[in-house]
């Protein structure tokens, strides 16, 4: 049996997963490939805490110098971060070891810098835990798509926001004990800031871009915004109407070397949309190309097993999968994913009791502006009243004077993007434009 050498960089949720599964799955993994995978040295950053696993003492060490003195051949990284992972990992590169990283925010920054010296230097770097948890997307587009050409991807990408926006809308759990959850099942990140703001996804759009357009987009180019403002008001609203909320990554390329549109933003789904009923901390990723049509992967997208599988199946493949290709990159046209559909889901809350009576007059009023109300939603509660308004024709230059057409004092206002079915494109016949009222 061939020994392969290993050293593993952090060892919290993913270190932790990956040392349980080259234990307990030793005997499928070395019947596959014929070899055994030893970890050979740990390093941690508190050498003093408790650990999850017990047996790993001996081969703990809070030193870098150290792990580069062993003769290893592959290095996991699983600690996050830019800095030291970059250095540790161009480190191991030039000495070298294969690397291995779950590091979504060091490969969105430096991929390229980062995949051109493995190049260089004659070794793999495989990251397929970076993007989608245990869904092997990365492998997939780069191994099993090279033939198409891929115009759209679109997904959720964050299993804790996903997680969140569950629990307060199936289980009306409230956003802070969600968030609590989701970090005791080790799906957050080390600062889940990165999570409820987007940045995560972000990350991660910005990677299996750079996968289907061979373009680099600086993370900070890419619209978004994360869900620290989605309420449990809104998200009944939105299921009243037919919709639930997800935090949504899009990309789409407009023709070859063409204009790309992006953005991670909370968007209204059909509840008939295939991605509408991805639950809980499971992510998908639907992308569209000229012959594979469309293919959706779903699968857990976080926590500590399905992370820890797509670490270890990358380390199974090692010697069996061919490096990616770097291609020469495009400077992009960018824009907004949300500037080439005018639906809107408006949603207002105000003190002032709104009653439905008053919506055909604004629907006429909204319609002088070429403002379409497709479908209403009005509900009164501790005498506050929660409107939510689909609409198509909304524009940004129009929205002051359309809101003060509503004849009350808004409170509190979200407008969020809205994927639409048939009967809401604009042009097309309405086959319901009857509000849903209950109070
Ligand atoms: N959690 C998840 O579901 C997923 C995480 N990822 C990515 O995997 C990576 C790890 O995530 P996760 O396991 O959740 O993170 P954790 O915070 O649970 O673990 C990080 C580990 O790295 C160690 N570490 C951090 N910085 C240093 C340093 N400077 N020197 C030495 N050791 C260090 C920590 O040491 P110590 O224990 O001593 O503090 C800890 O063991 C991140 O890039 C994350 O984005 C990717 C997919 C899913
Ligand atoms: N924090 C991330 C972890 C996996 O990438 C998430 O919740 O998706």
């Amino acid at each position: 049996m061939e020994q392969v050498q290993v050293a593993l960089l952090g060892l919290g949720t993913v270190g932790t997963g990956v040392w349980k599964m080259l234990v307990s799955n030793q005997d499928v993994i070395a019947r596959r490939t014929g070899r055994f995978f030893n970890i050979q040295t740990i390093l941690v950053r508190d050498l003093k805490k408790k650990r999850k696993v017990s047996g790993i003492e001996h081969l703990l060490t809070n030193d870098f110098e150290d792990v580069m003195k062993k003769d290893v051949q592959v290095i996991i990284e699983a600690m996050g971060g830019i800095e030291p992972a970059r250095t540790y990992i161009k480190r191991a590169i030039e000495k070298g070891c294969h690397v291995i990283t779950a590091n979504k925010e060091l490969m969105a920054v430096h991929g390229v810098e980062l995949e051109r010296l493995a190049g260089q230097n004659g070794v793999q770097l495989f990251y397929e835990a970076s993007v989608g948890g245990g869904i092997p997307v990365i492998g997939t587009l780069q191994h099993f798509l090279k033939a198409n050409r891929i115009h759209k991807i679109s997904g959720i990408l964050n299993g804790t926001t996903n997680y969140i926006l569950t629990q307060m809308d199936l289980y009306h759990r409230d956003f802070s004990e969600a968030l609590k959850d989701a970090q005791e099942k080790g799906y957050a990140e080390a600062d889940p800031t990165a999570d409820v703001e987007g940045h995560d996804p972000v990350r991660k759009l910005a990677i299996l871009i750079r996968l289907v357009f061979d373009v680099h987009i600086p993370v900070e180019e890419i619209p978004c915004k994360g869900i620290t403002d989605v309420t449990a008001a809104e998200l009944q609203c939105a299921r009243s109407l037919g919709y639930a909320v997800k935090l949504l990554a899009q990309a789409e390329q407009y023709g070859e070397n063409g204009p790309i549109s992006c953005s991670v933003h909370p968007t209204l789904l059909p509840l008939s949309h295939p991605l509408a009923s991805v639950h809980d901390v499971y992510n998908a990723i639907h992308i569209e190309g000229d012959q594979i049509q469309d293919l959706t992967l779903v699968g857990q997208g976080a926590g500590e097993q399905p992370t820890a599988s797509a670490v270890v199946e990358d380390l199974c493949n090692l010697e069996r999968l061919p490096s990616a290709k770097l291609l020469p990159s495009v400077e992009p046209l960018l824009f907004s994913a949300g500037e080439n559909s005018c639906t809107r889901f408006v949603f207002v809350q105000t003190d002032e009791p709104l009653s439905d009576r008053e919506l055909p007059a604004l629907k006429d009023r909204w319609e002088a502006l070429g403002v379409s109300l497709k479908q209403w939603h009005l509900s009164v509660e501790n005498g506050e009243s929660r409107l939510g308004l689909l609409v198509t024709g909304w524009e940004k230059a129009l929205e002051e004077v359309a809101l003060s057409k509503l004849g009350a004092e808004i409170k509190r206002l979200v407008i969020r993007p809205v994927v639409t079915v048939n009967a809401l494109s604009a042009g097309e016949e309405v086959k319901s434009e009857v509000g849903v009222v209950s109070n």
